[in-house]
């Protein structure tokens, strides 16, 4: 499917059309593999599904397909030749929207989920009718779904890139590092926080690279390159296991996924040095 501009709403058309069904059960989203395609279900209603829902919700039209996100229960066979994968194992499977889409539909499920109380006075919470937003009709308290902004940096040295691994990667995967923005922080000042704490190295020449949505759980990730400017690796050792310098020309270890964020600052320095 090609590229198309989503416009996100929380109306929903007046005429049911098929449209794109986004259904989650927990973290695994409903599929069905089709001439080495994976799509999710276009469906009128979702109660050809067969299955039970237990949220839904509008999330607006990618092109002219209607979109929503539902949550099933964990029990019960899924339509016959769909599967439930985890939306993680799906980051290459799907295409770029599709991915993105599906991101979407999770983090509004998760979001309505974890929100159906107020934090303020514990009173159920509910659903504004023109925005996506939750209001408590107690105490007033508004929610928005939550996005937790996080930075991350490749960090250069002439032709050298610093990489390295946390204890939860993949065997070898080596990646740029990262890390969640604090309160009161501008997006520049969690770079050089993150780099000091996380391998204990000086760093300047900020310059944004571009942004990538993250739903595991609520990220949005923002890429900055910086040039190294002193001291010595030291490693934060609960967040990294190992960090080295990697010549741009020299064998590299596994990288992360092509379609993350990540991958996409490696390769950019490789393009430029190779
Ligand atoms: N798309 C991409 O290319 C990449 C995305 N990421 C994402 O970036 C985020 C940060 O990366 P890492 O630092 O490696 O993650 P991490 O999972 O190692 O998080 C570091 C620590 O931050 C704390 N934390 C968790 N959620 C937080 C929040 N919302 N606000 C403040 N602190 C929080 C926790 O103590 C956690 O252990 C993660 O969501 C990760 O999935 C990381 C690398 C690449
Ligand atoms: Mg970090
Ligand atoms: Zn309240």
């Amino acid at each position: 499917m090609k590229n198309q501009l989503f416009t996100p709403s929380v109306t929903p058309p007046e005429q049911q059309t098929v449209a794109l069904w986004f259904v989650f059960r927990r973290d695994r989203l409903l599929v069905l593999e089709q001439d080495q395609d994976i799509r999710v279900p276009r469906w009128q209603t979702f109660s050809e599904s067969g299955l039970p829902m237990i949220r839904q919700h509008f999330l607006g039209t990618w092109g002219k397909h209607p979109c929503y996100s539902v949550e099933t229960v964990e029990q019960g066979n899924p339509p016959t030749g769909f599967n439930f994968i985890s939306l993680r194992a799906l980051t290459l499977e799907l295409s770029h929207d599709l991915f993105t889409l599906a991101g979407r539909a999770i983090q509004i499920l998760q979001w309505d989920r974890d929100h159906q109380f107020c934090g303020r006075c514990g009173h159920a919470m509910q659903a504004l009718p023109t925005e996506r937003a939750k209001r408590c009709p107690s105490c007033a308290l508004v929610s928005y779904p939550r996005i937790s902004p996080a930075v991350i940096m490749r960090i250069t040295r002439g032709d050298e890139i610093l990489l390295s691994r946390s204890a939860h990667f993949a065997p070898d995967m080596y990646s740029v590092q990262a890390g969640f923005v604090e309160a009161g922080e501008t997006l520049e000042e969690t770079v050089i926080r993150e780099v000091q704490e996380e391998v204990g190295i000086q760093v300047d020449n900020l310059h944004y690279f571009g942004s990538q949505p993250w739903p595991f759980p609520h990220s949005l990730m923002i890429a900055f390159t910086a040039d190294y400017v002193s001291g010595e690796i030291t490693l934060d050792q609960d967040e990294l296991e190992d960090a080295q310098w990697f010549q741009a020309t020299a064998r590299l270890p596994k990288l992360p996924s092509p379609m993350s964020i990540a991958r996409h600052l490696i390769e950019d320095f490789l393009a430029e040095h190779r």
